[in-house]
């Protein structure tokens, strides 16, 4: 075919002078001489659609049948071909029974009116179309099979579609050419391309770079704003510039889409635009069809879409480059927006990995969910999105490559890909890139804008976390100087210091408690010691050490204390205060000079301690530690094997130390003695227990109530200690996160409110901590009676709408049944009112 007739039917048919880029022209007159297979990659938006649908009319004596992944997809471009008077249809599942006959009359006459006849891949699949098709063939009606969003066919694609993989077999009935077309296709996709729709080895190809040089991407994290709402609307009248646009018909006024994750989402979201003053319409798979029908009358599509927002996570990159590619299609400066929430992701996760659950047999579409949870797990990575789009390459830089994935190969080498190909003349958006490079001047400069907000907030994200919280939370510290922790030694954290005091109790307990016939300290005093110990530590430390210290076995750790000598000087400072005696002072630890030490292999001697240490410390831990505080269950659980341990441990140590210490002799005498030692050490621990339960009831807490009983008292200083080292342990993560993330992730991450999975552990700790003080003999209710009982007491607050979604409502309700799987209904109804009057609005935000 000659080009002039090529350009004469662009303009004739399509109304356009000229072609969209030399790309697309070489791309059309190749397809039009229907001599070889042909495989288009181009920009979303870059005029992919006339690389085929200009031909098919160009061929007037046949047919091109075009394989379109979704109906809306089909309906509009039929939409479109109709109102340029080309005849075009589609065969589906929606045509009425008379729709159907009068199409296949038509494709099956001398000289079929019809030129594209588009088809979805399930539809291709059906005995019916397989026998047109084969009709068609034999009476050399095709001009070409079109397969549109080819990167369907492929499991690597984020679109996979198992029937698309089918329409290979389709070119055994047929030798007419295939046109293959994509927007996204990496190395991996193509190559599944190529086979599976069996291209020949001649074809040929057309490839550009997927830089959308108009499109200007940023991401917003909701809980960092105000009114994530007002935002948005902020964003969609700056987009729109609705004043201008006021006076425009109907038809011509520009528009945005919003993408969001659920149908609910999308009708809350419909409703408080429209509030905000924002024409809003919601499209879902849920609509009725006169709700689509009316969907698609009023949305004026094929419009300019100037904006494109993501409101929570996209599904993955490549989806996200696809809708987000539906900005600016007809090359206008066009914004695209993430609004991005790590609950969200966590919810999709979820969702999807339900998803997974339910897929039972049916294997494509198991797989299918496994390729959406590893796509969405890419992109839920906000910090690779921002990377992805602000950073690293495809908007500005050169090149895509984010830990082990390289996206340079699916956006065709963003800014860099985009610019070899121009200077080698391949440029697709020759036409369209006028006066681009002002604009990407300006937004390379809200770029690092951008990017040093996010540094600042992050610093002040930091202050927060560390120093305020040290502050916040000093009044409730066991360890001196707890305010000062963080100022003092970089990077330390309150809870590190607290878990450090812990331990160093617990080595001097056991070490005191061991070597004492007759102990004259209580826990309370050796406590203070380890009070003074560990701040002479963290004051002659200016570094971490005291942190790695703590990650270390406590056999380390038990080294580390006896080997500090100013340790030693401090509790013996200490110590003379309280008037220990020397021996007290030798025997806690394990004094050289010591009669009974002396034998003492030194190795063997820590080895003793740390046997023993390991076996009472747990003990004392379920007293001291704050971090084993609501493990009841563990408590429990070890009190039996402990028992058990015991006898063993004792056994074992004394044939270890056998004649080399005089204590241990006198414990070996006979059984019954070793007997009356094991009654006597459980008879201690039981002492020292008591002893501890009254020093800490007698501790006063800053929230106490005077009006309180004592049993209420206890539990409100310990959740106040499970909040305090759930903040600390949360702060410690987040601070060690730090360090190896990348600064926008890790802003989000510290300004980030707790979420409903941690929330979930506090209320498990509270749970934990109130049934250890008084709901033991309580009535309690059968797991789904406690569902029932909340999912009733929730149920008002949802109809009337104060759950952002249903599947928030879902899921609220089945953490709170768990977490308070063994309360009454008092106790339940208690907290979920409480709950409600707390929260008017229940977002993905809310912390329970
Ligand atoms: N030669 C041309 N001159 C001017 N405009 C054109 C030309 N060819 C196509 N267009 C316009 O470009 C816009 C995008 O075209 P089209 O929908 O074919 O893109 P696409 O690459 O198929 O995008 P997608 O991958 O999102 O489907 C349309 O509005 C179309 O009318």
């Amino acid at each position: 075919m000659e080009e002039a007739t090529i350009q004469e039917g662009l303009k004739k048919y399509f109304k356009f002078d000229k072609f969209k880029s030399k790309l697309q022209k070489d791309a059309v007159i190749e397809v039009c001489q229907r001599k070889h297979d042909v495989f288009i990659s181009m920009p979303t938006g870059s005029g992919k659609s006339l690389c085929y649908q200009l031909p098919a009319v160009l061929h007037s004596d046949k047919i091109t049948i075009v394989f379109s992944p979704l109906l809306a997809l089909i309906k509009d471009q039929i939409d479109h071909l109709l109102a340029l008077r080309i005849r075009a249809a589609s065969l589906n599942s929606k045509n009425t029974k008379s729709e159907r006959e009068a199409l296949i009359a038509d494709l099956k006459s001398t000289s079929p009116n019809t030129r594209l006849l588009y088809v979805t891949p399930e539809q291709a699949a059906t005995q019916t179309f397989k026998d047109l098709y084969k009709n068609l063939n034999t009476f050399n009606k095709l001009a070409y099979l079109v397969v549109d969003e080819a990167h369907c066919v492929s499991e690597w694609g984020h679109d996979f579609r198992p029937h698309y993989s089918k329409l290979g077999e389709l070119r055994e009935i047929s030798n007419i050419p295939c046109i293959a077309l994509t927007a996204t296709a990496s190395a991996d996709v193509t190559k599944d391309i190529l086979s599976s729709l069996r291209l020949k080895k001649d074809h040929k190809t057309f490839k550009t770079s997927c830089f959308r040089s108009n499109l200007y991407y940023d991401v917003f994290f909701p809980n960092m704003l105000d009114d994530p709402f007002k935002h948005l609307r902020d964003f969609i009248n700056d987009c729109l510039k609705i004043k201008e646009e006021e006076d425009l018909p109907k038809g011509q006024k520009s528009c945005g889409i919003i993408y969001c994750r659920t149908r609910e989402q999308t009708e809350i979201l419909m409703e408080r635009l429209n509030k905000l003053g924002i024409k809003t319409l919601c499209y879902h798979a849920g609509l009725k069809t006169h709700e689509r029908l009316d969907f698609q009358d009023k949305w004026q599509n094929g419009l300019g879409i100037l904006f494109v927002v993501h409101w929570g996570v996209p599904k993955d990159p490549a989806s996200f480059y696809q809708e987000s590619g539906r900005a600016g299609r007809d090359g206008k400066p066009s914004n695209c927006r993430v609004y991005y929430n790590r609950s969200d992701s966590k919810a999709v996760e979820f969702h999807l990995s339900q998803d997974l659950g339910k897929a039972g047999a049916r294997e494509a579409r198991k797989k299918r969910t496994e390729i959406a949870i590893k796509g969405f797990k890419k992109s839920s990575r906000v910090q690779e999105m921002v990377e992805m789009f602000l950073v690293k390459g495809i908007q500005y830089n050169t090149k895509a490559v984010i830990n082990d994935t390289d996206y340079t190969d699916l956006y065709g080498g963003g800014r860099k890909g985009a610019a070899e190909e121009y200077e080698k003349g391949d440029s697709s958006d020759s036409d369209d890139d006028g006066g681009c490079f002002e604009r990407q001047q300006q937004a390379k400069k809200a770029a690092n804008d951008f990017i040093q907000k996010q540094f600042a907030l992050r610093r002040s994200a930091n202050e927060v976390s560390q120093g305020t919280i040290d502050k916040l939370f000093s009044k409730h510290a066991r360890v001196k100087a707890a305010a000062s922790t963080s100022n003092k030694v970089k990077g330390l954290t309150l809870a590190v210091r607290e878990q450090y005091l812990t331990r160093i109790l617990d080595v001097l307990y056991v070490n005191y408690s061991e070597c004492q016939e007759e102990p004259t300290l209580d826990r309370k005093d050796i406590e203070d010691c380890s009070v003074e110990v560990e701040y002479s530590i963290f004051t002659t430390n200016t570094n971490m050490t005291i942190n790695n210290k703590v990650e270390e076995s406590e056999v380390k750790s038990d080294e580390h204390i006896n080997d500090t000598g100013s340790c030693n000087q401090n509790i013996g400072n200490d110590m003379g205060e309280k008037a220990i005696s020397r021996k007290d002072l030798k025997s806690l630890f394990g004094d050289d000079e010591s009669e009974e030490d002396e034998n003492f292999p030194k190795e063997e001697n820590s080895g003793h301690h740390s046997s023993k240490s390991t076996r009472d410390s747990d003990k004392l831990r379920d007293f001291f530690d704050i971090t084993e505080i609501g493990k009841p269950s563990r408590k429990h659980e070890k009190e039996s094997s402990r028992e058990k341990d015991h006898s063993r441990h004792s056994k074992e140590d004394r044939h270890k130390h056998k004649d080399k210490s005089e204590s241990d002799r006198k414990r070996r005498k006979s059984p019954e003695r070793e007997r009356d030692d094991d009654r006597k050490r459980r008879k201690e621990e039981e002492k020292h227990r008591r002893d501890h339960n009254k020093v800490e009831d007698n501790q006063p807490s800053p929230s106490e109530n005077p009006e309180k009983p004592n049993k209420e008292k206890n539990n409100e200083l310990v959740i106040e200690k499970n909040e305090l080292h759930h903040k600390m342990e949360t702060d410690e993560r987040s601070s060690n996160e730090n360090n190896n993330r990348n600064m926008l992730a890790t802003n989000e991450e510290n300004m980030e409110k707790p979420e409903i999975r941690d929330c979930k552990e506090h209320i498990s700790e509270v749970k934990i901590m109130k049934q250890n003080g008084e709901s033991s003999k309580k009535q309690r209710l059968k797991k789904t009676e406690v569902g029932g009982l909340v999912v009733k007491l929730l149920t008002p607050a949802y109809v009337e709408r104060r759950f952002e979604s249903r599947d928030l409502f879902k899921s609220l309700a089945r953490t709170i049944s768990h977490a308070l799987a063994d309360k009454d209904e008092n106790e339940i109804k208690e907290y979920v009112e409480n709950f409600l009057k707390k929260n008017e609005e229940i977002t993905s935000q809310t912390t329970l």
